[in-house]
């Protein structure tokens, strides 16, 4: 079972850490390399618009050049001139003279007009930000194509046709190719040049844009990527990352699990748990047998730990016993206890709260004050707190141990022994200590409904406490045959799961409200009360 629950810890530990490290990697490297790509896009399609300007102002210091050399008319030497600058394989592909309203009126090569589809007027264009250019879109069959015009003088003006191809907008890495577009438009959004790298695939449906506004032209470059392309996940150094980053995660995993499944140290498990005050005391009621009557409570510890485990008190009192921690921990229950339980003692001044000691703490040299002064600061009568000394271990020193039972009943406080009849000693130790209450064990309780041995040794201890002027307490009741029986046998009160089991001190207080209430003599405890 431990073996099952080391190696389930260590799977845990293990799936868990991985799964952090794996999500934490995750996040990291998408922000980082998700924002490289992005990074490296935007200054693409910077790229672009710089190569576009470029192709802009040569077109215009052409026509420059083409103005300064003579009367751009329409004259058979004014379009040689013009046919000069516009040759296959390059960007320019047709100069135009146009008029004041934009029209045009002659061709370096009139067969390209042709092609025209239409023509933008002048106050459709836009402006260069020197004024000395304006940029338009030209409709053509084969396309949009792209205007560059500059005004001769106040009445015509000199317009390039260009076709900016992929030769200038082709800029994407190999890896986005295939996956993106690149596209100059005018400042309405009319598109004047494009560029797909995979002519036979489509523009990506849903796209991100990167887009890079030019500050001397009308015009930006914009580029266009499937939002899957920025993907981190894609790119091998997140794959490496990953794997870097599992491993790390599956060690860290196995360290964890093995720090966590280290033996503890139990006595500093004690310490911790006493420090951060886990042990809780829990209280089962005293009854009289004949009506039922709630007459006080027993403490009974518990160990409430972190992780809602509720330790019974023989798996941690005798380590307790044994590594001196037991007086700490008695005083820590008998303190809540009495602070909480005060207002009902003060309530009914015969209540008995009783509390288990040690015998080697009994005959320990601060026993006495301590105890008068925990339970002085409660403000509680000496007389409602009862100690229970077991007798299942042998008390040292019985001299000692007589004269502590002496002062304590001095002081008010009465002695109860517990566990009778299943410890080592006799008549006369009973007799010797001068207890004040006996405490028959469970194991004749269970016997006494079907053992006459057992009724015999019940009658018998009954007798001796009426002799020594002593009460009896029955443990461990669990049918109302047995309080019959118990009580045939002269016994008056008793304790067990026929009335309650132990309960936590909030439960104890409601179990006290319900009983007074209800007032049924010998009835059980309601089952939400069980703890
Ligand atoms: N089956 C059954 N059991 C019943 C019934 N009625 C009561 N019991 C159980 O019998 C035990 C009676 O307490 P105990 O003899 O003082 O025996 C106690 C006592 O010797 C010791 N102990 C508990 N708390 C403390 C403590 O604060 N200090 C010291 N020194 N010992 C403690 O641990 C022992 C066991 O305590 P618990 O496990 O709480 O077990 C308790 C109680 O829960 C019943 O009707 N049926």
């Amino acid at each position: 079972m431990a073996l099952q629950r080391k190696h389930m810890l260590r799977v845990g530990a293990v799936v868990a850490c991985v799964g952090v490290f794996l999500a934490g990697a995750d996040l990291a490297v998408t922000a980082l390399i998700g924002g490289q790509t992005a990074r490296q896009l935007s200054e693409l399609s910077k790229v672009a618009l710089r190569r576009s300007e470029a192709a802009i102002d040569s077109a215009g210091s052409i026509l420059n050049r083409l103005i300064a050399k003579g009367p751009m008319d329409c004259s058979a030497i004014a379009l040689q001139a013009l046919r000069l600058h516009v040759y296959q394989g390059t960007i320019i592909k047709d100069i135009r003279t146009v008029d004041r309203d934009g029209a045009v009126q002659c061709a370096a090569y009139s067969e390209t007009l042709e092609f025209d589809n239409g023509w933008a007027r002048r106050d459709e264009m836009f402006k260069s930000a020197d004024g000395e250019l304006r940029l338009f879109r030209v409709e053509q069959f084969t396309g949009a194509a792209f205007g560059v015009m500059r005004d001769i003088d106040a009445q015509r003006s000199l317009a390039a046709i260009l076709r900016i191809d992929g030769n200038l907008l082709d800029v994407m890495p190999v890896g986005l190719r295939a996956e993106s577009n690149v596209t100059l438009t005018l400042p309405d959004g009319e598109q004047v040049a494009g560029y797909h790298p995979d002519a036979s695939a489509k523009s990506p449906a849903q796209s991100v844009a990167f887009t890079t506004v030019s500050d001397r032209y009308p015009l930006q470059a914009t580029i266009h990527v499937r939002p899957q392309s920025l993907s981190a996940r894609r790119d091998l150094a997140y794959l490496l990352t990953m794997l870097a980053a599992g491993t790390l995660g599956g060690v860290f995993g196995l360290l964890l699990a093995s720090y966590l499944s280290r033996p503890v140290d139990p006595v500093a498990e004690l310490d911790r748990a006493l420090a951060a005050n886990e042990f809780k005391p829990y209280v089962q009621p005293t009854f009289r047998l004949k009506t039922g009557d709630i007459i006080g409570c027993e403490i009974l510890a518990r160990w409430e730990k972190p992780d809602g485990r509720l330790i019974p008190p023989m798996s941690f009192i005798p380590l307790a016993e044994s590594s001196g921690r037991i007086e700490k921990l008695t005083w820590q229950l008998l303190k809540t206890a009495l602070r909480e339980l005060q207002p009902e003692m003060k309530q009914d001044k015969l209540f008995k709260l009783s509390v288990n000691i040690t015998p080697r703490h009994l005959l320990g040299d601060r026993f006495i004050d301590d105890l008068r002064k925990t339970v002085a600061s409660s403000s509680v009568s000496t007389r409602q707190v009862v100690l229970e000394v077991t007798e299942r271990e042998e008390l040292a020193d019985l001299d000692k141990a007589t004269d502590v039972v002496k002062e304590l009943g001095e002081l008010g406080f009465r002695v109860a022994l517990d566990d009778v009849g299943i410890g080592h000693s006799g008549l006369s130790y009973i007799q010797r200590l001068g207890a004040r209450i006996l405490k028959i064990d469970k194991f004749f309780v269970d016997a006494i409904t079907r053992d006459q041995s057992a009724i015999v040794v019940v009658q018998m201890l009954v007798a001796l406490a009426r002799e020594l002027d002593m009460s009896v307490v029955a443990e461990g009741i669990e049918h109302q045959e047995q309080v019959d029986a118990l009580i045939a046998c002269g016994v008056e009160e008793g304790q067990g799961y026929l009335v309650a089991p132990p309960l936590s001190l909030g439960r104890f207080k409601q179990f006290l409200d319900v009983r007074r209430v209800s007032a049924v003599p010998g009835r059980a405890a309601k089952p939400e009360l069980a703890a």
